[in-house]
């Protein structure tokens, strides 16, 4: 059921919030345990929707996987272990799940299946199914494999030296994965600009011997992995909502615990600090392959900045909630080279320009971004919608602190796809 929630303004945010698991670095452990050899034991795992899609397609391919709230227990039986599944391999809304997936079925000598909700029909799988064909594997789809429902049939494969036109790491993470099944030779993934390491960082852990150059990462195949355990960091991504609530929210001081500050990832912190918040990041000794930090926000007075270039893979998940910071500093921000938002859960340059309009802010969309004017009073009193997608929905819910009217935001329940705590949180720190 698609629900509506009625969000008026808030006074203050105080407290300490904990930071639910890492989507990235969740969605991993599942895989990368599914197809070690033994038992994986994962903590802090990100119990949304996403990550759980992934939980299903790997029971539905024969892994026994136990998940006690937060605690997740993988049995894999190396990759041989995964069986052809008797079913759809039903991805939800999640684009990691389908293209590291497709990377892992591609070299399993079976069948498969895979559909997603509507969102996932319309984003582009070409960008993982070209390389993998050009390695051997038969994957076809709709409009000739560009969209889900792919239908995959693994075997053989050989390596690449792959040139990626996208900076994106799905799309190094489903070659590098698939380049694990080949036969001793090196796969070599290069992209315009680095994108997240999760998955390099991670198969390390795994006993995978990786290499990571600057904007390139390489893999010798026929390496197994051995099972580990996996602490998954607090998710930036979604701490970066309550990073901005508490710049923009007055009398303000939030202090958030156990974030990954994996430096693929931070873009966030660059741009808060650019743009002149009072912010304090303290790292945590004692993690072992992603760093983690508690970092506390307070009450800001912001500039605009410009965001563009190698900045833009290590906040692309983080430009919605950027854009409402951006409303509420003084000049203008100019967000450029971000085209990949075009093709995430919405197009979210849209998705955020139509949306922030609806309250008041001073928003345009350019080809490859945007550019926000501030600083200006939010409004609110309008029905706005996360038409589905997560980030924006939480986008608006923090909008709704600093609103003069109350708004009514529609599909709220998108949320539940990376965040479902958000609200418990929020109220726990609203005065
Ligand atoms: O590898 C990952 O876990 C992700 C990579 C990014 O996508 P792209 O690889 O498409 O840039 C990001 O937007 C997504 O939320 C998660
Ligand atoms: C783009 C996202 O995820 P995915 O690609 O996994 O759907 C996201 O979480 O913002």
């Amino acid at each position: 059921m698609e629900e509506t929630k009625k969000l008026s303004k808030i006074n203050q945010l105080t407290g300490t919030i904990e930071i639910p698991g890492d989507k990235s670095i969740s969605h991993r452990a599942v895989m990368f345990g599914s197809i070690a050899n033994g038992k994986t034991e994962i903590s802090n795992f990100l119990m949304g929707a996403d990550c759980l899609s992934t939980v299903s397609c790997f029971k539905k391919m024969g892994v026994a996987i136990d998940i006690q709230e937060g605690h997740v227990t993988v049995e894999g039986n190396g990759f041989d272990g995964l069986k052809e599944p008797s079913d759809i391999l039903d991805v939800g809304n999640s684009g990691t799940t389908t293209r590291l997936m497709v990377g892992i079925l591609a070299g399993a000598p079976f069948h498969s299946c895979i559909i997603g909700d509507e969102s996932i029909a319309k984003r582009p799988m070409s960008r993982v199914t070209n390389p993998l064909r050009m390695m051997g594997a038969k994957i076809d789809g709709r409009e000739d494999g560009q969209y889900t429902p792919l239908s995959v049939r693994g075997g053989n494969l050989q390596a690449i030296h792959y040139h990626s036109p996208v900076a994106s790491a799905q799309v190094k993470s489903a070659i590098l994965l698939a380049g694990l099944n080949t036969k001793n030779e090196e796969t070599t993934v290069t992209e315009p600009h680095k994108s997240r390491d999760h998955t390099e960082r991670m198969l390390r852990a795994f006993g995978v011997d990786v290499k990571e150059d600057e904007n390139s990462a390489s893999i010798i195949g026929g390496q197994s992995l051995q099972a580990t355990n996996i602490f998954v960091p607090g998710d930036i991504s979604s701490a970066a909502f309550f990073l901005v609530a508490g710049a923009i929210v007055p009398n303000s001081e939030i202090l958030l615990k156990n974030v990954g500050i994996n430096p693929t990832r931070t873009g966030i912190l660059d741009v808060l600090e650019q743009m002149g918040a009072s912010i304090e990041i303290t790292p945590k000794e004692g993690h072992t392959f992603e760093p983690v930090a508690d970092i506390v926000i307070r009450t800001s007075s912001l500039k605009g900045t410009t965001i563009s270039g190698d900045l833009i893979p290590k906040l692309i998940d983080e430009i919605p909630v950027i854009a409402l910071l951006a409303s509420q500093a003084e000049g203008d921000t100019i967000i450029r080279d971000a085209s990949e938002l075009k093709v995430k859960e919405t197009n979210r340059i849209d998705t955020v320009v139509g949306e922030l309009k609806k309250i008041g802010a001073t928003i345009q969309a350019t080809d490859d971004g945007m550019i926000i004017s501030g600083k200006t009073k939010l409004t609110g009193n309008a029905k706005v919608s996360s038409h589905g997608d997560h980030r924006i929905g939480m986008m608006l819910a923090i909008a709704s602190c600093i609103t003069e009217e109350p708004i009514e935001l529609e599909s709220v329940d998108a949320i539940d796809v990376s965040y479902p705590t958000f609200f418990e949180h929020l109220d726990s720190l609203a005065k």
